[in-house]
């Protein structure tokens, strides 16, 4: 058993409806046994009640629930930084060239490890992972991530037309390769599978109706696309389904709309849609940062907490700017601003739960992380600037947790993150000063 004393926080429900959503312990206990919460509170409480447990001490940082990328595409790690263009640009000329190289497993491998060490040192646990087209390179991610100890929800991207012809499938291949991947990966350590057709755009109908079957047929995996994401991207969607109500429709007829669902961006939704959305319980996926970088436009929030659709946040790397959650969350308040009346005010509270309890709802993963309760694994992310840093600074002044909470929203970036675990196993470590290699 081990004890963790920590200032810790985390937002076990929403607060878009609970009014004290945010829970801190200043100097808090979380006891650990085989990776999961036993008890939670304050540490002199948990202390008495297990004497025994050997004590880790994290004073002096902020204890957090890992992030949960909820949107994450891993064969672009080595495109970001792509600017100047919007979306179908910006894949024609910056991703897609960079997505086709994936049909090599030997490149695969060194991007997949690059991504998924980019994941544990940002401090997230658990991400839905936009995979790559080929399955060999599926597989290769798979064996890597169950190495990294990381929970990876991800699975085969698939299309058929309109991208470029190495990169597109047949409804039959996308099916049995599809079914192959579940059957090897699905369950396996801490790895979930997604069915994820790429966006309707690229996608026929028969297609989709291969991703539904799926769907049917493992009724425990999870679906992911993309939806409403630029205008131009919009207008092409509605011309390739001529009888389609909206972008959604065409998911929707192949049965993809699910509470297993996670459709990325849904900037530009039509109220139709957000009400089939709702009634099935299929959340959106959040990337304000990539929604920035493309000109994609502003999300617009307060209609989907209206309409009653489940968002949480992405990173949607390469679209978007990084893997840091805590920019992600910073990014998100800076547009819901500049929405002005039209958006919803976020406090670091509403931050902290879009980066990690929402993202557990989203992937159905509720039950098991986002949060410090009890019978929760213990997913964290340490966070602790080095010393002389501006945040280090601003955090030795805040004046209450709300307010250090919004200064690491506000100044975090990956050097802060100094430790982080899932189901208590340690999956990152900050080297420490001086002891760098070359130093
Ligand atoms: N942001 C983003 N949108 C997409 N729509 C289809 N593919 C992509 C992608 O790779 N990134
Ligand atoms: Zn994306």
């Amino acid at each position: 058993m081990t004890l963790y004393r920590a200032t810790f926080m985390h937002t076990p429900e929403s607060p878009f409806t609970a009014p004290d959503a945010l829970q801190v312990q200043e100097d808090g206990g979380l006891l650990v046994e085989d990776g999961r919460i036993l008890a939670s509170g304050p540490y002199a409480e948990v202390r008495a009640n297990s004497p025994r447990a050997e004590v880790v001490d994290l004073r002096g940082g902020v204890l957090l629930p890992g992030f949960i990328d909820t949107h994450v595409h891993y064969p672009q790690v080595r495109v970001l930084g792509g600017l100047g263009m919007q979306l179908l640009e910006w894949l024609d000329k910056n991703t897609l060239p960079e997505e086709a190289r994936l049909s090599d497993p030997t490149y695969a491998r060194a991007v997949a490890r690059e991504f998924l060490s980019a994941l544990a040192s940002n401090g997230t646990t658990t991400a839905l992972v936009f995979g790559s087209h080929y399955a060999s390179a599926m597989d290769v991610f798979f064996e890597e991530a169950t190495r990294t100890g990381l929970r990876v929800v991800a699975g085969q991207v698939v299309s058929d037309r309109l991208l470029r012809p190495e990169l597109h499938t047949t409804p039959e291949r996308a099916y049995a390769e599809g079914k192959a991947l579940i059957e090897r990966w699905h369950g396996v350590g801490r790895a979930l599978y997604a069915v994820t057709p790429r966006f309707a755009l690229s996608a026929s109908e028969a297609l989709l109706d291969a991703c539904g079957t799926l769907m049917r047929e493992f009724p425990d995996v999870r679906f992911t696309s993309h939806i409403n994401e630029n205008p131009r991207e919009v207008q092409t969607v509605l011309e390739l389904f001529p009888g389609a109500r909206d972008y959604l429709d065409p998911y929707e007829q192949a049965g993809l709309v699910t509470h297993r669902g996670v459709l990325a961006h849904n900037v530009h939704p039509t109220d139709r849609e957000l009400g089939v959305m709702a009634a099935h319980h299929c959340s959106a996926a959040h990337c304000p940062c990539s929604n920035s970088a493309l000109g994609s436009g502003l999300f617009p929030l307060r209609r989907h907490l209206q309409a009653g659709v489940h968002v949480a946040l992405g990173t949607d790397v390469g679209g978007g700017t990084g893997f840091s959650m805590l920019k992600e969350g910073l990014q998100a308040y800076f547009m819901q601003q500049l929405l002005g009346t039209a958006g919803v005010p976020l406090g670091p509270a509403h931050l902290l739960y879009l980066s990690t309890r929402a993202g557990a709802q989203a992937l159905d993963l509720g039950d098991l992380t986002g949060d410090f309760g009890v019978g929760k694994a213990f997913d964290a992310v340490c966070l602790r600037p080095p010393e002389g840093t501006t945040l280090d600074t601003v955090l030795n002044h805040a004046d209450s947790p709300e307010r250090m909470l919004a200064d690491l929203f506000t100044l975090g970036t990956q050097q802060d993150v100094a430790q982080v675990w899932v189901g208590g196993d340690p999956v990152y470590r900050r080297v420490p000063a001086g002891q760098e290699v070359g130093v």
